[in-house]
């Protein structure tokens, strides 16, 4: 506990190790202990920063845990480009769409989400209800508790052992996409960043944690986000007369996102024609 508090992120700081910052007057803390990283590109800039132990980069890791991450975040990067491709494909519209809005510098931020065992499950939850700023996240977790909410009921997303990559979007279709030799169950969930770029087709969902009395949790999210200050927008591919356009292109979404998401509330509809 004492080494954890040392490597402990101020309170405003959203990367690092420690709780997410404050969240807004009348909003609950999570319960959950987390480590938040920009992976790409930063990845790159790691070890100096690192040496310099100064913002993000303050805790320090040993070579094989770093090792392990960038070993990680390289598989990742493929899975982000094929899942893009595969969405792409699945509304009938060029394969490299998502990917150029997403362009070169597209990010990925890890999140390492340890949610402790509570003891009132009932009052408390790991992870309060928001949607994800990000284009879409990958998750893989070792245990059950991720809700999804749909019409006004909370849905706990299985953990599945056979399939690859699931897509929750509002119907939660799958989508199985076979990612080289692994057999490890990842999710795709839908971020509000793609909802825009679908021009609402795939819908970004709420989705929450539950706590347990019985058992603590361990889940890796990697958002993956378009390049930091790109204007996204709606593909002209999907839009037309039957479908008009519902959303602007739109700058800066992140930025305007975490001032809702510290009230508790959803942002998208700043984004709305
Ligand atoms: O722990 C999980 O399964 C989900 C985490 C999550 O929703 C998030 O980090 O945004
Ligand atoms: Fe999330």
């Amino acid at each position: 506990m004492e080494e954890k508090k040392k490597q402990a992120k101020g309170v405003e700081d959203f990367e690092g190790y420690g709780a997410d910052p404050l969240p807004g007057e009348g909003q609950f803390l999570d319960w959950s202990d987390r480590l938040f990283l920009e992976v790409y590109p930063e990845i790159l800039n790691y070890g100096q920063k690192n040496q310099n132990l100064s913002g993000a980069f303050m805790v320090p890791m040993s070579q094989v845990a770093k090792g392990i991450l960038e070993e990680y975040s390289i598989k990742m990067k493929n899975v982000t480009e094929l899942a893009s491709k595969a969405m792409a494909k699945s509304l009938n519209i060029k394969e490299n769409c998502f990917l150029t809005q997403f362009a070169e510098r597209a990010q990925h931020k890890a999140r390492f989400n340890y949610y402790l065992r509570c003891q009132k499950p009932d009052l408390v939850l790991g992870l309060k209800p928001h949607s994800d700023v990000s284009g879409f996240t990958i998750i893989l977790m070792d245990e059950e508790s991720l809700q999804v909410l749909k019409d006004e009921q909370w849905f706990t997303v299985p953990k599945i052992t056979e399939a690859l990559l699931v897509l929750v979007g509002d119907q939660m279709e799958a989508l199985l996409v076979l990612v080289g030799d692994q057999m490890e169950a990842l999710l795709v969930l839908v971020g509000d960043q793609m909802e825009i770029m679908t021009n609402g087709i795939f819908k970004s969902p709420v989705h929450r944690v539950v706590t347990s009395s019985e058992r603590e949790r361990i889940s890796i999210a990697v958002f993956y986000s378009p390049e930091a200050n790109k204007e996204i927008g709606p593909e002209d591919g999907l839009i037309n007369e039957e479908t008009p356009r519902i959303f602007k292109n739109v700058k800066g979404y992140p930025d305007i996102y975490q001032g809702y998401y510290k009230k508790g509330q959803r942002a998208l509809h700043v984004a709305k024609v």
